[in-house]
């Protein structure tokens, strides 16, 4: 019985990293992704990236649309002022387990909620369910197709206002070309392009999309 790549990035998570240390987790997720095996983490200049929106905006609410190993989940809730929290969502079953291990091991299951359902379902419930009331961070990386169709779904609930920034990832690797037309054609985001190398791949480019929302609240 073999285990999974997330398995194995696990163990060898809780054999190197510090308990309760988030920084020593990132950093030896980042050494296993470079010397042992490639993870679809959001890391080096697009965790450099994410480290600084969050610096600057100092949110309160955050939600995070694939959680996978919950790399980014711990690079964004170790920047959080002590009542923020993180929302985030992941339909794997499996990937949720291992997420759940890894925010444990950063000492950060107080401000972090990994919620293993479709992120449709529960954007639908934020506001009666999980008592938000409006979202300061979106980070996008689930399934690529699957961001225009969420995005819509979280303008309709109304949980974006004035300075809410959405963030997301591959957007030229795998991509998202429907979401990036309709955000870019938005008169309600301003939005700006960086051009960044693909997670862990110095040969290969990538790109990700910072808007800010500027519409009606
Ligand atoms: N409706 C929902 N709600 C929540 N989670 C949900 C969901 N639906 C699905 N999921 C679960 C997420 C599935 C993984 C999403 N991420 C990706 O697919 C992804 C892939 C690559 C990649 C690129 C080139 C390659 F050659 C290989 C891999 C890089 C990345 O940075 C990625 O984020
Ligand atoms: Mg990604």
């Amino acid at each position: 019985k073999g285990t999974t790549r997330e398995q194995r990035a696990l163990k060898y998570l809780k054999e190197h990293a510090r308990q309760g240390d988030p920084d020593s987790v990132l950093e030896t997720f980042d050494e296993f992704c470079r010397t042992q095996e490639w993870a679809m983490n959001a890391a080096e200049e697009k965790g450099d990236i994410l480290d600084e929106i969050v610096r600057e905006l100092q949110p309160t609410t955050c939600l995070e649309l694939g959680t996978y190993c919950g790399y980014s989940a711990v690079r964004i809730a170790r920047n959080l002022s002590p009542s923020a929290r993180l929302i985030t969502i992941e339909v794997n079953p499996d990937y949720a387990a291992v997420a759940r291990e890894v925010v444990k091991l950063a000492g950060l299951q107080d401000k972090i909620e990994v919620i293993n359902l479709d992120s449709a379902d529960v954007i639908r419930e934020l506001k009666t369910k999980y008592d938000v009331t409006k979202l300061d961070l979106v980070f996008l990386d689930h399934w690529k197709y699957l961001y225009i169709r969420d995005i819509k779904l979280i303008e309709e609930e109304k949980l974006l206002k004035k300075g809410s920034v959405v963030f997301a990832d591959n957007v030229i690797i795998p991509g998202a070309p429907g979401y990036l037309e309709y955000i870019r054609g938005s008169k309600n985001y301003k939005s700006t392009f960086y051009s960044v190398h693909f997670e862990y791949m110095d040969d290969m480019k990538d790109g990700v999309e910072k808007s800010v929302y500027i519409g009606d609240e």
